[in-house]
């Protein structure tokens, strides 16, 4: 469905993404994972248009969509949220939604303004259409409410409604979790697999919860300073020596703490990788155990 091929992004001298490739199949949810720093945001800005690559290509349904405009690549079938949530702080939940649908809207402006039947007709399928959304993401009780006095993590649900009503085939979530505990990140993992499933989408997600990653990708991908370092299924990253030495020092916020890093690869920073990584390193047991298993 999606796929780049070794897309860089350069901010002056700064190689903030270099050479990455993915692909992102049919029905598939892929995760971008690594240090803050890594390039991941960098990365969806790249396939989504925001930046414009330094090289590359990326290659979308077939067609090559390297370089077109953002709203562009929204009607050719990728919505996106972002790491910094973007609402309509004024508007409320129902208007943000009915926002993200308007795009779409065929009309004319002629039609809109005069009240064509054509017109009508698509507004109140978008009213329907918006309101089912919500109701799918538990938010239809707070469709009156102002976006900005709902709770974070409700929030958060609103960026994803508003990107579906684009009614995408490819949905870029960029931190979804951000902020969630576990048990808000294990419902959040069923949510996602019901939307992905309901809307028959696939999924790229950038994610630091170790927890949902590796409950819910089919493939990971992992970054660090602009460049790949492993692919494979979760259970092969975790097991992956680079990977667990490249998450040395890395909370759990994907910052990286001098204190940690300065350490090395000493057994207690080790042991502080792998937990942060939700296995134990070396150990084929554990991956299963601590979650490893899909
Ligand atoms: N517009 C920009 N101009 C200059 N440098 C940038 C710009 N955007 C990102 N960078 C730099 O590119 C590098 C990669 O940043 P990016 O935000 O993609 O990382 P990330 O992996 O998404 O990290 P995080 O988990 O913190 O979001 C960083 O060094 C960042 O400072």
């Amino acid at each position: 469905m999606l796929s780049t091929d070794n897309l860089s992004i350069f901010f002056g001298g700064l190689k903030a993404l270099k050479d990455l490739t993915i692909e992102v199949g049919d029905g598939e949810v892929i995760g971008l994972i690594g240090p803050n720093g890594a390039g991941k945001t960098t990365a969806f800005n790249g396939i989504t248009g925001v930046y414009k690559p330094t090289s590359g290509k990326v290659t979308f349904l077939g067609q090559d969509i390297t370089g077109l405009k953002p709203h562009e690549i929204t009607r050719k079938g990728i919505a996106r949220t972002f790491q910094n949530i973007r609402l309509f702080k004024e508007l409320s939940v129902l208007e943000n939604v009915l926002i993200s649908q308007h795009m779409l809207v065929k009309s004319s402006l002629f039609g809109q303004t005069v009240g064509l039947p054509r017109y009508r007709g698509e507004d109140k399928a978008q009213y329907d259409n918006a309101h089912a959304l919500l109701e799918e993401l538990g938010l239809l009780q707070f469709r009156d409410d102002k976006s900005s006095s709902l709770p974070y993590g409700l929030q958060r649900k609103l960026e994803i409604a508003r990107a579906l009503a684009t009614k995408p085939r490819l949905l870029l979530l960029d931190e979804p979790a951000a902020g969630m505990n576990p048990a808000e990140t294990m419902a959040f993992i069923g949510l996602i697999k019901q939307l992905q499933q309901a809307h028959d989408i696939s999924v790229l997600m950038i994610e630091h919860h170790m927890q949902l990653v590796m409950g819910i990708c089919d493939k990971l991908w992992v970054l660090v300073y602009g460049e790949e370092i492993a692919q494979g299924t979760p259970k092969e990253v975790q097991n992956n020596p680079a990977v667990v030495e490249a998450y040395l020092g890395v909370d759990d916020d994907g910052d990286i703490d001098p204190e940690l890093a300065r350490v090395g690869a000493d057994e207690p920073a080790v042991a502080e990788a792998a937990e942060h990584l939700g296995v134990l390193p070396h150990t084929d047991a554990s991956a299963s155990e601590i979650g490893g298993d899909k």
